[in-house]
């Protein structure tokens, strides 16, 4: 193995919203779950990791660097991730290159990690779920690791909880699982992404100033001091998770809208109900719930499911694109953007349901006509530039291996950023 040779592996992996909802741990450092839980992944196209590692002689220590900036690899759950997956390092050969890593070098070999997410890290749209599973699968790829997707799953469990269910594209069950080690919790997938292509996904991402309590201190709070959460994990999830497996599996969108706003109402009532509450949703998150609720209201039916995390964000699944351009109208309507803000910007992702909504500029924002639910309400407010933005998206793939090389965010011959 001795050498200047530098070996890399680039991969991409895309977040994922739950629709039953993973809140609260029974183990802290295995991160073991105290339910099941369902997600659908959302298509990379938009939201996205893309992680490099790169192996070789010459590298001293372990290194990484995250949206161009290097990080500490020090933390516990970098630590177990990295521990983890270099006990499954197998023999690796690259006969082109001349390179030949026996299983046992592993251990004294040094990695550089390049990542870089493809939207904000710090906005909640579950950068650790991308980036921890992003992660684990490139280290697998390079390592010639032999596990299959969901044995990499319970891996990247260990580096963020919601990370395991990113290893699937389409619909993913993290299921709990009964061992102390954890080995059995791992995520399955319930369904490709094909399999319910009609559905279109709007997330509001909405601005908010205030400091929000992390995902992982929140869920140990609630844990401690919530009643409510032993009733939802005992009792009310076990069931649910039947009923969504079914509502997805016979793509019963009324069924799955149902289920997708109680759990995710529920998720926060348990918030409430920790000591000291947590308050994740804000004014703007709840204007947009009465908005999806009127509606779905008024048609008789649901035609969109909301689902919000530790975070005052919306994720809005729209039954099909006609309801996608309807639920874009009425948003649009009620949040419009400000002066400042054009509506490219606005607006980003799959922009075409703009155009199916016949939106093409501002002008058009303005003469939007009071959503029909509405009109007898009058005076209906705007809520101006409490949304920062939407992104249009859609359930997606998997995490896949790169292999153009210009997508390498490391030098191949320095093994350092590009
Ligand atoms: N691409 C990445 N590769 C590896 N780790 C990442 C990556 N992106 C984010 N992380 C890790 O995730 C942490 C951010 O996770 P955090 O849970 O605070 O935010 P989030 O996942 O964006 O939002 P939320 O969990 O509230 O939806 C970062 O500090 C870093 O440790
Ligand atoms: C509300 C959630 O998004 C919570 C996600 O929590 P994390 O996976 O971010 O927490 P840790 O395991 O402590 O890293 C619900 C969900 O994704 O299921």
């Amino acid at each position: 193995m001795a050498g200047k040779w530098v070996r890399m592996v680039t991969a991409q992996t895309p977040t994922n919203i739950a629709v039953i909802k993973y809140w609260g741990k029974r183990d802290e450092t295995l991160i073991l779950p105290v339910n099941d839980s369902i997600s659908v992944t959302l298509d990379p196209a938009h939201l996205c990791t893309t992680t490099t590692v790169a192996v070789s002689p010459s590298f001293d220590q372990d290194r990484m660097w995250l949206n161009g900036k290097e990080i500490s690899l020090a933390g516990g759950r970098f630590q177990s991730c990295l521990k983890e997956i270099r006990s499954r390092a197998c023999d690796v050969e690259d006969e082109e290159k001349g390179i030949k890593i026996a299983k046992k070098d592993w251990e004294n070999l040094h990695l550089h990690i390049a990542s870089y997410n493809n939207f904000p890290t710090a906005a909640g749209l579950a950068s650790s779920a991308a980036g921890f599973a992003c992660l684990v699968f490139a280290l697998a790829k390079l390592m010639n690791a032999k596990e299959d997707q969901s044995q990499l799953s319970a891996i990247a469990r260990q580096g963020s909880g919601s990370a395991c269910r990113s290893l699937y594209g389409g619909f993913v069950k993290w299921i709990m699982g009964k061992d102390e080690d954890g080995r059995d919790s791992l995520a399955v997938q319930l369904a490709d992404e094909k399999h319910w292509d009609d559905l279109v996904i709007i997330i509001a991402v909405v601005s908010s100033r205030q400091k929000e309590t992390s995902s992982t201190s929140g869920m140990r709070e609630t844990v401690e001091t919530s009643l409510l959460l032993k009733h939802r994990a005992k009792e009310v999830v076990p069931k649910r998770i039947v009923q969504m497996e079914e509502a997805i599996k016979n793509r019963d969108f009324a069924s799955f809208a149902q289920l997708t706003c109680s759990d995710s109402n529920q998720f926060h009532a348990v918030c409430l109900d920790t000591s000291p509450p947590i308050f994740y949703m804000n004014d703007t998150s709840h204007r947009i719930i009465s908005v999806v609720e009127k509606w779905n209201r008024s048609e008789g039916v649901p035609q969109v499911a909301y689902t919000f995390d530790a975070g005052p964000n919306a994720v809005m699944i729209a039954r099909d694109r006609k309801t996608a351009s309807l639920l874009l109208q009425r948003l649009l309507f009620h949040f419009p953007p400000n002066a400042e803000t054009d509506l490219n910007s606005y607006i980003i992702g799959d922009k075409s349901i703009l155009q199916d909504a016949g939106i093409q500029g501002k002008e058009d924002v303005d003469a939007l006509p009071p959503p029909s639910e509405i009109k007898d309400n009058i005076p209906s407010h705007k809520f101006r530039g409490d949304v920062s933005y939407f992104i249009c998206t859609r359930p997606g793939r998997g995490p896949v291996l790169l292999s153009d090389k210009s997508q390498a965010l490391l030098n191949p011959e320095t093994g350092l950023p590009k």
